[in-house]
């Protein structure tokens, strides 16, 4: 896991800079691109409301090809940096770039590759959700008039709402809102989407259909860097996350190597919670607690059936002798001090 610092004083340049790396990151490439090569990197971004940090100080370092979940509990910096990442507002200091092309300055190259959620387009409530794209369409100077109704109802297909397309965007459920949200950002071919929580307010199956629909994309090449509130959905969705709490991103790693990183618990059920506990200790493992009934430990380079034995040779009735490494939550609480949403 990267851990990000602690320190660092923000530069206070805010234009960007052609050879900025992301200053602290190990993540590696997504498969098929070359080492090195990032969707979104960020050096030491930060933007100050008067006087809150909002993003203090953030390396972001995206792998082409990955899906990568920006994870953190409201009001931690998400939706900010997400606005920063597309020019949206400007940083306070620090520099990015996007898809390799410093911003703002590339801003006009490489805006138009990259397809963005944030705060949602603004929808005529009284069009349907064709007539509503084809006119965002139609305001693209980049899109091309005559492929419109075509891109539009391939766009409408993808996210499922080609049945609907002929209904008035008022008569939406807030599913189908953002799914059309979504079909905005795909009247073109997009190497990056940003979607900053793109399942938010969604029923079990629209969550379903567009993570489905994030999956198909980043398969058919597509960088994400989706927001989310969700540990569930990183598990689900992401090959690499970034963990973001008070405005500060405090890890940033595939989520493979967190979890071979993790590092395997003993849990034992017994009615002797203490009396197990003190076995456990005396045998070296450490990190150990009890609870109501069951005492468990960090097994270090202890071998599971040496625990097992010990504890029957000292008397400790065992009900029940697990081992496990962390959940991913349990990593994050351990980062953050605080829980994530895990149902979705
Ligand atoms: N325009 C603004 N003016 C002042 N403070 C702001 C502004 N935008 C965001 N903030 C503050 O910055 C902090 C980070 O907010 P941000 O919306 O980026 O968090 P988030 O992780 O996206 O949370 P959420 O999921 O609730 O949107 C919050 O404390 C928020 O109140």
């Amino acid at each position: 896991m990267t851990a990000v610092s602690e320190s660092g004083a923000a530069s206070e340049s805010g234009a960007a800079s052609e050879s900025s790396q992301p200053a602290a990151s190990q993540t590696a490439p997504g498969p098929g691109h070359p080492a090195g090569s990032w969707a979104v990197e960020s050096t030491r971004l930060t933007k100050r409301f008067h006087r809150q940090v909002a993003v203090d100080s953030v390396d972001l370092a995206v792998p082409c090809g990955s899906i990568y979940g920006f994870l953190g509990p409201n009001g931690s910096g998400k939706t900010t940096t997400i606005r920063l990442l597309l020019g949206l507002i400007r940083p306070t200091a620090g520099t990015h770039r996007l898809l390799g092309q410093p911003m703002p300055a590339a801003a006009a190259r490489v805006l138009p590759r990259v397809g963005a959620l944030v705060d949602g387009p603004a929808f005529h409530p009284y069009l349907s959700g064709r007539a509503n794209l084809l006119r965002l369409d139609a305001g693209d100077r980049a899109a091309d008039p005559r492929t419109a109704h075509r891109r539009v109802d391939e766009a409408l297909d993808r996210v499922g709402l080609l049945t609907a397309a002929t209904k008035r965007y008022r008569a939406y459920s807030l599913g189908m809102r953002q799914r059309l949200a979504l079909a905005a950002t795909l009247l073109a071919p997009r190497e990056l989407l940003i979607l900053d929580e793109p399942t938010n307010g969604l029923d079990p199956q629209g969550t379903r259909e567009v993570r489905a629909l994030i999956k198909r994309l980043a398969a058919e090449g597509a960088t994400v860097l989706l927001s989310t509130h969700l540990l569930s959905e990183v598990e689900q969705l992401c090959t690499h996350v970034g963990v973001m709490h008070l405005g500060r991103l405090v890890a940033q790693a595939p989520l493979a190597e967190l979890r071979a990183g993790a590092v395997p618990r003993a849990h034992v059920d017994t009615d002797r919670p203490a009396a197990a506990a003190e076995v456990l200790r005396g045998l070296g493992l450490t990190d150990v607690r009890t609870h109501d009934a069951a005492a468990t430990g960090v097994l270090g380079s202890v071998a599971p059936e040496k625990v097992v034995a010990e504890l029957v040779h000292r008397g400790v009735a065992v009900r029940g002798f697990t081992v496990a490494a962390p959940e991913l939550e349990e990593l994050f609480v351990s980062l953050t001090g605080e829980g994530f949403d895990v149902s979705g």
